[in-house]
Order: structure tokens, then sequence, then C-alpha cells
């Protein structure tokens, strides 16, 4: 299996290229999705983050109120790192077993989209590795625009990751989502032709189908190697 990993920054437009994969057939883990999972009420992360912060992060019906937990978090590194430091372990784990599952169902190409795939150093199990880059001027306004959040508020969040330009230099392909969509999706399109293309002997071996081929190969050589070492006795 190949395990496409998928990055960039806040707003850079990553799940605007998921939604082109799905789009195309490739299955996507979105570690959004995980972690707003694991932050759920009553889950061992919620349990977690209420006992650090407080219960005055809680909604009425109990949920985390996201929106004052991250005007908490993205002013305040140490209590970023603090948060990051609780969910890591339920981000991680919800992560392993989406991909176990796509694994099951015989997926031989998936993309795994984490924002903070360099800062979690996940970026070892995932290759090739694309990240969606963007100008700054126009991820301010697009992260302004969609979030409806002031200009500092947007330069918080901005700030509080890695830059893109870093991100960029260990890419193995960058997509810039600076222009139009019609722009990217060109770019999309030559992306999907390399990200799919076959699959090398590592990642079939790594696949569901390798490790089948490996263990009817093994049953195949025992039962010849029996019937040869019977015919010699
Ligand atoms: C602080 C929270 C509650 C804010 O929730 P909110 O709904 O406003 O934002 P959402 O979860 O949709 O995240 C939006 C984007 O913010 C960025 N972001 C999220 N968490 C972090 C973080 N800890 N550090 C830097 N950037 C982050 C990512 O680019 C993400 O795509 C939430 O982001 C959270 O629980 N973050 C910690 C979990 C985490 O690390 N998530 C990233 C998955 S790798
Ligand atoms: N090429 C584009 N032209 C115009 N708007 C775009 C383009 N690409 C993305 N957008 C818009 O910019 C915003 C951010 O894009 P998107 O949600 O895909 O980013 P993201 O990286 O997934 O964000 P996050 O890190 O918050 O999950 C969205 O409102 C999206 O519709």
């Amino acid at each position: 299996m190949r395990i496409v990993g998928l990055t960039g920054g806040i707003a850079s437009g990553k799940s605007t290229i998921s939604n082109l994969f799905k789009a195309s057939g490739v299955p996507v883990v979105d570690a959004d999705v995980v972690a707003r999972d694991a932050l759920r009420k009553g889950t061992g992360g919620w349990k977690r983050v209420v006992r650090a912060f407080g219960e005055g992060i809680l909604r009425d019906d109990g949920e985390v109120d996201r929106a004052l937990l991250g005007q908490i978090v993205f002013s305040d590194p140490e209590k970023r790192q603090l948060l990051n430091r609780l969910l890591a372990p339920f981000i991680s784990s919800g992560l392993f077993w989406e991909i176990v599952k796509l694994w099951l169902k015989g997926s031989r190409v998936i993309v795994v989209d984490v924002p903070l795939l360099f800062e979690a150093k996940m970026d070892q199990w995932t290759s090739p590795i694309i990240v969606v880059w963007v100008d700054p001027e126009t991820q301010l306004r697009r992260l302004i625009s969609r979030d409806g959040i002031s200009e500092e508020q947007a330069r918080n969040r901005i700030n509080s990751q890695t830059s893109l330009d870093w991100k960029r230099s260990r890419a193995h392909i960058v997509i810039d989502n600076s222009r139009s969509l019609e722009d990217t999706k060109e770019q999309f399109q030559e992306v999907l032709i390399e990200v799919t293309k076959p699959l090398t002997w590592k990642e079939f071996g790594l696949s569901i189908r390798g490790a089948l081929w490996a263990l009817v190969s093994i049953v195949v050589g025992v039962l010849l190697f029996r019937n040869i070492y019977n015919d010699v006795k």
C-alpha cells in the first residue's frame, strides 16, 4: 500500500485537494476529523482536556467549545503544546485504525491529510509527501474570510505552525494553490498520475494483496518442500 502524505498550512487548501482525491476514487484519512472525534464529549481525550483546561471550555451541552479553546491555544504556545500532548496519543491511534481499515479493504493508494505531518514527525511514514503551498497574503485573506475571524486571530493561527516555505522545501510534490481553482485542478491532474502510478515492490509487499501473496507463496513452498522431502525418503 502507498500512504501519501498531504500537508500544508492552515487554509492553504488541503481539504480542497483532499476532495479532488476523493472525487477521483482515492480514499483520504483526515486528521482534523480524527482529532474532532478525539475531543467528543465523554471520550478519553475530552476527559484529559477538561481536566487540564477546566469546565469553562465546555458548552451547555457538555461538548468542548472549539472556538473558545482555539482562541486560548492559538494565542499561547505553552497551552497549545499542552493540548497537542494531551490529544496526540488519541490522534495517532485514530489515524492508525483508519489506515488499517483501508488496508483491510485492499486499498492500493491512500492519502493521509495531516496539517501537522512534519511537526508530529509523521512524515517518515508517508511517501510521497505533497505540500499544498499558498502565498502568505492569500492564505491570510482566505482564512479570515472562511472562518470569519479577526486578522490578529488569523495571524496567531498561521504563526502557530511551521512556515509553509520550510514545509515546501521538504516536499516531494508541491501544489501551488495561490491562483484560481481551475489552475489548482490542472496541477492536481498531474499529481494524480504521479501518485497512482504502479506500486513499487516494497509498497506491494505492504498491501493486503502483497501479504496474501506472501502467505500463499509460503504455504505452497512448504507443501512442495514436504512432497520433495517425502519422495526422497
Ligand atoms: C484547537 C481546536 C479545538 C480548534 O478547533 P477548530 O474547529 O477551530 O479548528 P480545526 O480543528 O478545524 O482546525 C483547523 C486547522 O487549524 C490548524 N490546527 C489545529 N490544531 C493545531 C495545532 N495544535 N497547532 C497548529 N495548528 C493547528 C490545522 O491547520 C487545522 O487544519 C482544534 O484545532 C484542536 O483540537 N486542535 C488540537 C488537535 C490537533 O492537533 N489537530 C490537528 C490534527 S494533526
Ligand atoms: N484556489 C483557490 N481559489 C479560491 N479559494 C480557494 C482556493 N483553494 C481554497 N480556497 C478556499 O480557501 C479556504 C481554505 O481552503 P481549505 O479549506 O481547502 O484549506 P485547508 O488547508 O483544508 O484548511 P484547514 O487547515 O483549516 O483545514 C476555503 O474557504 C476554500 O474554499
